[in-house]
């Protein structure tokens, strides 16, 4: 048993809104106070299911203040994060600026940065280290494209992903990880991976872990499926053992439709 065991999971569960580049800073801080009301309003223990929110960097500093103000119990990250900590780099956004923000994460080397600016594993271990160095939480986002899975090597794929990204942390760096599994296949196109097919990743990627970082490593990183998740399949992909929570694209821009994703354990009542 790790530090972020809840006593209800082995892992405490974190399902987290990625919004990508939607939503206004006034937007934002909508979004999160009617967020908050609806699972408040439904005695939402944020204690053992957390909750995230991923805004725009523009939006954060609102978010922030929101959050603070009001004392309200989900956290926040920023999408993307530089390799530098502070000079002339245009355009960039510092790890020291987001933990200035009070950001608890940070995802790292999402397959959209991946794609559309060219970042490599050796660029996501980099961002990894920075964020690491201001106490940020890297979620690193890790999966293969349809030519790979179709290929039947997405397994050998994912997981050389993961040791890049991982290359050169230390054996409690490891342990405190999330690492998000989004087989780009199912982002955004509807297509979602089976919950076997999130499980066999997850089990893949824990057991990379523990073989190169021991099983207390193992045992703590949480692994997070992304993929098209809604409502209606969030609850049987969290069903798996290996699955410790979500990264929620779309579905998170509408408070009751990632509400009710994260009260997935009432659909686990109810389904
Ligand atoms: O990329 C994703 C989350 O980071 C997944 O996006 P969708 O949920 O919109 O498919």
């Amino acid at each position: 048993m790790t530090s972020k065991t809840n006593g209800v999971y082995d892992r405490t569960p974190l399902i987290a809104g990625n919004w990508k580049m939607n939503l206004d800073h006034q937007q934002a801080v909508t979004l999160v106070q009617k967020l908050t009301w609806i699972l408040t309003d439904a005695d939402h223990d944020f204690e053992k299911v957390e909750v995230a929110v991923f805004p725009p960097f523009t939006d954060l500093r609102s978010v922030q203040t929101l959050v603070a103000g009001d004392r309200l119990p989900l956290v926040y990250g920023a999408q993307d994060v530089s390799a530098e900590d502070s000079g002339a780099f245009t355009g960039e956004i510092s790890a020291q600026f987001l933990s200035k923000l009070g950001c608890r994460y940070v995802l790292v080397g999402h397959s959209e940065r991946r794609t559309l600016h060219g970042e490599d594993d050796a660029m996501a271990n980099r961002k990894l280290t920075a964020a690491l160095r201001h106490g940020l939480g890297p979620v690193l986002c890790v999966g293969e494209g349809l030519d790979v899975r179709q290929a039947g090597r997405h397994v050998e794929h994912t997981l050389a992903q993961l040791r890049g990204a991982l290359e050169g942390l230390s054996t409690e760096q490891v342990t405190d990880l999330v690492v998000a599994y989004e087989p780009v296949w199912a982002i955004g196109t509807g297509e979602v991976a089976g919950p076997d097919d999130a499980q066999q990743m997850c089990a893949a990627l824990r057991a990379d872990v523990a073989s190169r970082y021991g099983e207390e490593a193992a045992a703590g990183l949480r692994l997070l499926y992304g993929g098209s998740v809604k409502s209606s399949n969030a609850a049987s992909i969290l069903r798996e053992k290996d699955v410790d929570g979500l990264l929620v694209g779309g579905a998170s821009l509408d408070e009751a439709e990632f509400a009710s994703i994260v009260r997935f354990e009432h659909h686990l009542l109810t389904d």
